[in-house]
């Protein structure tokens, strides 16, 4: 597993395992693993604002699925997101710190089913999500024309 000794996951984000890669939209999300679930804390600011004072669902959208995608790293599996579906309990908001977590809920072959779940300090429900990952070979991520994490080449890439 990729993290660090104080059970971290160095550089939260699976774009950041070495290719300097800032986390989207300005977002410091960090991750740590707590026995089978990651674990980490965000807090909103203006640039995530939607209504005055409350984070853009769009936004909180994006912590989730980051949230996942700190899962793969875990799992040292390649995947993307397929489907992501989530629900809002209630307004998320600003200059907050809160809570947020990941795991698997099922595997099934290269179908990853996730959840992740955004709380707020007394770890009331603001947003959950589910989600559908299929793991893909790492070659997908070369799409894009950039060079690969160096740390991505010690991955599994098998999409059996
Ligand atoms: C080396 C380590 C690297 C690690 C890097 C990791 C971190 C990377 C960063 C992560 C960042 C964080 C995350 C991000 O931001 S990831 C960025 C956002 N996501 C994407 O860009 C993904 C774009 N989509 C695709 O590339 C393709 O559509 C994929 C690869 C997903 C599937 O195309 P592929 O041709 O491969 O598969 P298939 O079409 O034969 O389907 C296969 C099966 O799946 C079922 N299915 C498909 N779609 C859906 C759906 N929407 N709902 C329900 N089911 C769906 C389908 O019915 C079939 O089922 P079955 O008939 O077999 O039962």
């Amino acid at each position: 597993m990729k993290m660090m000794s104080d059970g971290t996951i160095p550089e939260h984000h699976p774009h950041c395992l070495g290719c300097g890669s800032e986390n989207p939209a300005g977002m410091q999300l960090r991750t740590r693993l707590d026995g089978d679930v990651v674990r980490g804390e965000v807090t909103f600011d203006r640039r995530q604002q939607g209504a005055p004072g409350i984070a853009h669902g769009g936004a909180v959208a994006t912590v989730l699925d980051d949230a996942l995608g700190s899962v793969l790293v875990v799992l040292e599996t390649p995947a993307v997101t397929a489907n992501l579906n989530v629900s809002f309990r209630a307004p998320t908001l600003l200059h907050q710190p809160l809570h947020v977590e990941a795991r698997v809920v099922e595997r099934d072959g290269r179908k990853l089913h996730l959840s992740a779940r955004l709380m707020d300090e007394q770890y009331t429900t603001l947003a959950e999500a589910t989600a559908l990952f299929l793991v893909v070979d790492v070659v997908h991520f070369t799409q894009g024309g950039e060079a690969l994490p160096e740390a991505w080449s010690t991955w599994g890439s098998s999409t059996t």
